[in-house]
C-alpha cells in the first residue's frame, strides 16, 4: 500500500514511493531528528494532457539541504517550481493534491502567491542580475516591501552580501553595475538578492551549471553554509555536486519520485536497482 507521507512509525517517518509500483518500492527513511518544513500530499501535475508529476509524496526537512536527481525531462524543475507556485504561469498546467508549507496548503484559495514567493524564493540556472548596480539589486526587494531608509538598506546590502559569500569581493565597487561581475559572482549577487527579502526555503535549479570549477565550488560552500538558516531544494544534473552539498537526496524518473533517503544512503546503499543504475551511469 502506498503509505501516507508523515505516517510516524516507531520513531520514523514512512516517505513512500510514488506511482505503481509504491508496493515494492516503499521503505522506511529515518527522519526522527527532522522537523518537516514542506509535505508534498499526493501531487499530480499536468501540462496540457501530459502527466507529468505522478502521485508524488514527499518530506522536505527544515535547515537541510535536498536534492532532486533523475534524467532530463524527468520533472526535476517542475517539482521545484511547485513549491512557489510558479508553474502558475504556465496556461496548460494543472495540479492536483498538496503541498503543506509550515502547516498550511499553498494552493489553498486564500493564500497570497506573492507574499509566498517571498518566503520561498527562486535562484534559476543562468544568473539573471537586474541591469542595476550591484548595491540596487540586493536592496531592490527591500524597497519594493517600502524599505527605503539608507542605514537599513546598508545593513540588509552587507548582511547578504556577506552571507553569499560576496561581501570582500564587492564592497568596494558597490555602485558598479552588477553586468561586470563574473557569472560565478553575479550567481552569488543573485542568491543575496533571494536572502535580503528573509525567505525562508530557498530554491535552486541547477544554479551552478553555468559556472566554471572554481564559482561551482564557491556556490557550493555557499549552500552548505546557508542550511544553517534557510530550508534549501536543489535540482541538479551534476551528481557529485548532489553527494556533495545534500543532506536528502530525491531520485524521479519519467514523473514518479523513484527513491528518497538520506544523500548518503542514496549514493552507496540505494534500496533500488533503477536508483543504482542511475546513479553509477548506467543510464541518463
Ligand atoms: N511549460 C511547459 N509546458 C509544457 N510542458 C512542459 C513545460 N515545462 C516542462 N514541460 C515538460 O515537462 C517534463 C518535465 O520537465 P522538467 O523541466 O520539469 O524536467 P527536468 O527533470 O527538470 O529536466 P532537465 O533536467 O532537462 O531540466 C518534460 O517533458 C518537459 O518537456
Amino acid at each position: 500500500m502506498n503509505t501516507q507521507a508523515g505516517d510516524a512509525t516507531e520513531g520514523k517517518l514512512t516517505t513512500p514511493f510514488a506511482g505503481g509500483l509504491a508496493e515494492n518500492r516503499a521503505h522506511s527513511v529515518d527522519m526522527a531528528d527532522e522537523t518537516t518544513k514542506i509535505e508534498v500530499r499526493d501531487l499530480e501535475l499536468y501540462y496540457g494532457n501530459d502527466r507529468t508529476l505522478k502521485n508524488i509524496n514527499l518530506l522536505i526537512p527544515e535547515k537541510k539541504v535536498t536534492a532532486f536527481i533523475g534524467p532530463s525531462g524527468c520533472g526535476k524543475s517542475t517539482l521545484l517550481r511547485c513549491f512557489n507556485r510558479m508553474n502558475d504561469l504556465v496556461d496548460t498546467c494543472r495540479i492536483t493534491g498538496q503541498i503543506i508549507l509550515d502547516g498550511k496548503n499553498i494552493y489553498d484559495r486564500d493564500v497570497d502567491v506573492a507574499e509566498l514567493r517571498r518566503s520561498v524564493g527562486m535562484v534559476f540556472q543562468k544568473p539573471n542580475p537586474f541591469p542595476k548596480s550591484i548595491y540596487e539589486n540586493v536592496a531592490y526587494g527591500l524597497r519594493l516591501q517600502g524599505v527605503h531608509g539608507k542605514r537599513d538598506l546598508d545593513e540588509v546590502v552587507e548582511r547578504s552580501l556577506r552571507a553569499a559569500a560576496l561581501w570582500d569581493e564587492v564592497k568596494d565597487r558597490l555602485n558598479d553595475n552588477a553586468f561586470g561581475m563574473s557569472g560565478g559572482q553575479q550567481q552569488r549577487l543573485v542568491i543575496a538578492r533571494a536572502i535580503a527579502i528573509e525567505p525562508e526555503v530557498i530554491l535552486l535549479d541547477e544554479p551552478a551549471s553555468a559556472l566554471d570549477p572554481i564559482s561551482t565550488a564557491k556556490v557550493e560552500e555557499l549552500i552548505y553554509e546557508l542550511k544553517e538558516q534557510y530550508t534549501i531544494v536543489i535540482v541538479t544534473h551534476n551528481m557529485q555536486q548532489a553527494a556533495r552539498v545534500s543532506d536528502y537526496t530525491a531520485f524521479m524518473y519519467l514523473g514518479d519520485l523513484v527513491e528518497f533517503d538520506h544523500t548518503e544512503a542514496i549514493f552507496t546503499n540505494p534500496a533500488l536497482k533503477q536508483t543504482e543504475d542511475y546513479i553509477t551511469g548506467r543510464y541518463g
